[in-house]
């Protein structure tokens, strides 16, 4: 939703305007507690209970102008994706994600709103999950920056690494690719003027609000996942990630990527660009590329889409050749 729209009519009440416990008393009580945390936010830290198995933990920041543009996505919108942008992150080891803590930066003229907003986005994506957000921090900074830490459990399964691919695996992703990098693309021409169809709207609703496959982690651990990552800087980049740190290539197959979808060709002749620049180059569905024995079963959200083999030449290939496509997402280079 557009900012503008949200808050026309009257005068915003700034987080300036409140100091910390008063700000933190508008939003923490509209932030899901999750099961097994005898202590959730409010206190020095938060306990968490669990019966059996390792915990993971990992972190992520969104960063306006970076990430996510005010314009373009609500306070809720970002709350959700910074939300399943950690989520996939612990789903991608293999694990059940089960608590978030949430670090804010805010410039002074923030109004209030967008941070509950941005404390019900987080509730949306967790809630259905029974992922609690237990604590957090919050400071004034030059724009606003959402900083994500999510501890996750892993349940009696063994975690899923990067680097345990080997040569004759079958290589599967689950989740969809390039539709958030249709979103973003589409969000871009719309401010440059141009008029977007109904049909390919569900493309920047899945760059504002990515849906990762998050039950599907566990899933390809208990079917013997050999390597595993969640796509976020692009399928090619990421799988060169798994590529290298297995010490094998990884030969993709365009015909097993296949189209994506009616909407993803039809923003592509929008923007004027090969379809498949999106599937192969772009982040942030978060979806999950694993790794898989050769004999085993896939589980039900994975297809397969290549095969592991011996590291010779190009980390990543597609149908034996070197991309020739921009290779993803780097926050240095572009
Ligand atoms: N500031 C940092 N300090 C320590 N480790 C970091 C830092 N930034 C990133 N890493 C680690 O580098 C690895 C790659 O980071 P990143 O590409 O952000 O992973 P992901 O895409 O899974 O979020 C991760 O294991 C992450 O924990
Ligand atoms: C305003 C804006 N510009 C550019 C992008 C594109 N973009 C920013 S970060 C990113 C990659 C994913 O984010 P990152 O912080 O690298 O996540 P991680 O790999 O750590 O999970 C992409 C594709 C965006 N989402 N928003
Ligand atoms: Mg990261
Ligand atoms: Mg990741
Ligand atoms: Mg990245």
């Amino acid at each position: 939703m557009a900012q503008g729209a949200a808050y026309a009519g009257r005068v915003p009440l700034t987080v300036a305007e409140l100091d910390e416990t008063e700000l933190i008393a508008r939003f923490a009580p509209r932030l899901p507690r999750g099961v097994r945390t005898p202590v959730g936010t409010g206190d020095d830290a938060a306990v968490l209970r669990f019966d059996r198995g390792d915990a993971v933990v990992t972190t992520d920041v969104l960063v306006e102008d970076h990430h996510f543009r005010r314009r373009w996505s609500s306070g809720a919108d970002v709350g959700w994706r910074a939300a399943m942008q950690n989520l996939a992150d612990v789903a991608a080891m293999g694990a059940v994600p089960r608590s978030l803590v949430v670090s804010l930066v805010m410039p002074p003229d923030l109004p209030v709103d967008w941070v509950i907003d941005l404390a019900d986005g987080l509730a949306q994506a967790c809630a259905p999950h029974e992922v609690g957000v237990v604590g957090g921090d919050l400071s004034a900074g030059p724009s606003v920056m959402v900083s994500v830490t999510a501890l996750g459990e892993l349940d009696g399964v063994a975690p899923v690494l990067r680097s345990g691919a080997r040569a004759g695996d079958q290589v599967a992703c689950a989740g969809t690719l390039g539709r958030a990098a249709a979103g973003f693309a589409l969000l871009e021409l719309a401010d440059s003027g141009v008029v977007l169809p109904d049909s390919v709207k569900g493309l920047v609703g899945a760059f504002r609000r990515p849906t990762p496959p998050l039950g599907a982690g566990v899933d390809a651990a208990r079917s013997g996942a050999t390597a595993m990552l969640d796509l976020s800087d692009g399928l090619l980049r990421d799988a060169g990630r798994v590529a290298r740190a297995s010490g094998v290539g990884i030969e993709l197959s365009s015909r097993l990527l296949g189209p994506e979808a009616e909407a993803l060709q039809e923003a592509a002749e929008i923007a004027g660009i090969a379809e498949m620049d999106w599937v192969l180059g772009g982040g942030e569905d978060h979806g999950l590329l694993a790794t898989f024995p050769a004999s085993a079963a896939l589980p039900a959200e994975f297809r397969r889409i290549g095969r592991v083999r011996d590291a010779v030449g190009h980390a990543v290939t597609i149908d034996g050749e070197p991309p020739s496509v921009r290779v993803g997402w780097d926050h240095f280079s572009g």
